[in-house]
């Protein structure tokens, strides 16, 4: 008998096919409340493959078999690593492999933001450009200002390179450990939360979901930024206080903002943040693209085949677990 294995998110049909040919597939799709179905099969899985399901302690207790959760995203703020690491199960998630596409899609949300973009496509395609336009419609520069990133990991050091090399920016960032390369490389300065967001025009949050980052930004951050700043999030919605975020906007302690991510997604309609002029919003389309998303599950599904077949996965995020394993049967 094939180990049984829950999928939880559409991947590519070969993927699929890759999959039945090593385990018994239970098929599902995430909701807010997952069915009892699921939680019958998952009392006999061994591994759950998708993105964004809670795997606490509550799931895990109802999970005697598992030895492997695969998160088809980079972000792992949806697991309790410590919780899983103590039982023993392998946790993986698909760094490096969306890297570039990420920070293709802050930047172009930074410019966007920036020039007003999305404000301009609706102004053409509504019929009001009649007459050149006027100041009220002009955005702010990018190239040549300064470019503050919270989190200079894999994805905000490409943005770096995008801002040093093609926009002649200067970078400031806030990180716990020092980037050597950056700061060779891209003359970037690790700084002070509180300089950074004095010094920034442009904030850019890409520090993951964790107790300490936890809304990093609120009522205070957003004073201490210049009134002209252009704040973007591209790491989680939670790691910004969104009503703090909202009475910046309207009371114009910032100038605008670009978000991929939210407190809630999706976004509710009737969320205030969706009538503040001076926002782009994007659907958390990061690594949206049709190569990248492939590459993100044939990560997962090689993780997934590896970690049950006894090898070690490709980018296990807790390798304490085979580390204790082995030791165990020594
Ligand atoms: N919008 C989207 O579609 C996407 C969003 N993401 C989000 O982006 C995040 C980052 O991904 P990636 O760059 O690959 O991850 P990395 O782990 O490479 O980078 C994260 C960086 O954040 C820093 N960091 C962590 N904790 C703190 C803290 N408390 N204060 C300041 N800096 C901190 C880390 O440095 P140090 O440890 O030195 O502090 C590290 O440099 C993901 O976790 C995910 O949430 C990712 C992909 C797509
Ligand atoms: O938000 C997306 C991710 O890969 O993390």
């Amino acid at each position: 008998m094939k180990p049984e294995v829950i999928l939880y998110k559409p991947i590519p049909g070969d993927l699929v096919q890759r999959l039945e040919t090593h385990f018994e597939i239970r098929h599902h799709l995430l909701a807010r409340e997952m069915p009892p179905e699921f939680y019958k099969d998952l009392s006999r899985s061994e591994g759950i493959i998708g993105s964004k399901l809670k795997v606490d302690s509550h799931l895990l207790d109802q999970a005697p078999n598992l030895k492997i959760v695969v998160n088809t995203s980079v972000g792992y703020d949806n697991f309790d690593v410590e919780e899983l690491t103590k039982r023993g199960i392998m946790a993986t998630n698909t760094p490096d492999v969306l890297t570039d596409t990420v920070a293709d899609t802050i930047f172009g949300l930074l410019l966007a933001t920036a020039r007003r973009i999305p404000e301009m496509h609706h102004y053409v395609r509504s019929g009001q450009w009649n007459e050149n336009i006027g100041e009220e419609l002009y955005g702010v520069d990018v190239h040549h200002k300064v470019l503050g990133i919270i989190g200079m990991g894999r994805i905000g050091t490409a943005v770096a390179e995008r801002a040093h090399h093609g926009f002649k920016m200067e970078i400031l960032y806030h990180n716990r450990s020092n980037s050597p390369y950056a700061e060779e490389s891209l003359q970037a300065q690790n700084v002070s939360l509180e300089k950074l967001l004095q010094e920034s025009d442009f904030v850019l949050v890409m520090a993951p979901l964790s107790d300490e980052t936890y809304k990093l930004i609120g009522e205070k951050e957003f004073q201490l930024m210049k009134k002209s700043a252009i704040f973007i999030n591209g790491s989680r919605g939670e790691v910004v206080d969104e009503k703090a975020l909202i009475y910046a906007l309207k009371s114009n302690e910032i100038l605008a903002a670009g978000l991929d991510v939210y407190e809630k997604e999706p976004i509710p309609k009737e969320s205030p943040l969706l009538k503040v002029k001076n926002v782009v919003t994007l659907p958390h389309i990061g690594s949206a693209t049709s190569e990248t998303r492939y590459q993100m599950f044939r990560l997962g599904v090689d993780n997934l085949i590896k970690g049950l077949n006894g090898e070690i996965p490709p980018t296990l995020i807790n390798p304490e677990v085979l580390t204790k394993k082995r030791e165990e049967s020594n």
